[in-house]
């Protein structure tokens, strides 16, 4: 689709949001779906860019700032910003972890895209950012893994001292992962245990991407295309009927029942006009 403005419009962005603690191994997962998904075009949107600006004040105490509750983050912006990243290109800013800013580096120009990838410790948090979503992925790793690989991070890459690191996951981080993230693992379609570590359960998530996708192209080629929703029993029919040894009793009974179920989805899709019946018993 084309507006008048030239801009591709993908209104049918698969929107996939991937949370867990910090330093569970999000981005990496991240990273391996979008390596994997090659041929497609994919954006990574990072919460983190979302955090609201501090006060001078809050800079001052740095140190008391709890950079892990949901009013951390500029939720209206980031809906805001996918929103846009639908129908457009979108400055996503980066926020520089050394100095607090957002003005450090410039924004990240995204191009609209097949799948975009929501990344973040709270993404499950609002209501309206998960409704976004086409699937739900929580990242499960152990907290002692998690603060592992944060004390090394924050020191060697964010330049914080260990103290300043500890401190941190005592008062803030694991407080806010026990009431406002573990909450939202709930929410989640698919959890991975141990994170990038867990290449089986990568390669079924971008199986399924694909899948999704291969629908999605077909919708955009024709707009009056309906996809009936795959059940547990419409694949179960499918195999059957797929068989070989299936008997031809079966095959005929089977096939039967999908092809009415298509006949009926079609029906459902005809222009109508309502009209009331009055019966009169007599
Ligand atoms: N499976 C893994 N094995 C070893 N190190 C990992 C693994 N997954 C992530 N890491 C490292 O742990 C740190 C945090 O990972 P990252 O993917 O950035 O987590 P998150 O996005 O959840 O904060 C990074 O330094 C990363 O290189
Ligand atoms: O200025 C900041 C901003 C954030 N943090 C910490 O980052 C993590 C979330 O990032 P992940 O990449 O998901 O790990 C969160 O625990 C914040 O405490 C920070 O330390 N400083």
């Amino acid at each position: 689709m084309t507006t008048s403005a030239g801009e591709h419009v993908h209104k049918q962005a698969f929107v996939i949001g991937v949370s867990g603690g910090a330093a569970s191994g999000k981005t990496t997962v991240c990273d391996m779906i979008i390596e994997q998904l090659r041929d497609q075009r994919v954006v990574l949107v990072n919460q983190d860019s979302f955090y609201h600006n501090l006060t001078r004040e809050e800079l001052k105490r740095v140190h008391e700032y709890n950079f892990d509750h949901p009013d951390a983050f500029d939720t209206e912006q980031l809906l805001c910003a996918m929103e846009k990243l639908k129908h457009g290109q979108v400055d996503i800013p980066k926020c520089d972890f050394k100095s607090y800013k957002h003005n450090m580096f410039p924004a990240r120009r995204m191009n609209p895209s097949d799948v975009i990838l929501l990344e973040g410790i709270l993404i499950f948090h609002d209501p309206r950012v998960r409704d976004l979503m086409s699937m739900k992925i929580f990242v499960d790793t152990d907290a002692d893994v998690c603060l592992e690989r944060r004390i090394r991070r924050d020191t060697f890459e964010k330049g914080r001292d260990i103290n300043t690191v500890l401190d941190q996951y005592s008062k803030f981080v694991k407080p806010a992962f026990d009431d406002f993230i573990l909450p939202t693992k709930k929410y989640a379609d698919i959890i991975i245990p141990r994170g990038g570590d867990n290449h089986l359960a990568i390669d079924l998530i971008v199986q399924h991407i694909r899948t999704k996708l291969g629908q999605n192209d077909l919708c955009k080629i024709y707009p009056n295309l309906y996809v009936i929703q795959s059940t547990f029993q419409i694949r179960g029919m499918h195999t059957l009927i797929c068989d070989a040894q299936t008997t031809k009793h079966d095959f005929v009974f089977y096939a039967d029942r999908l092809i009415r179920l298509v006949v009926e989805h079609g029906l459902g899709h005809l222009p109508f006009t309502e009209k009331q019946d009055l019966y009169i018993r007599v």
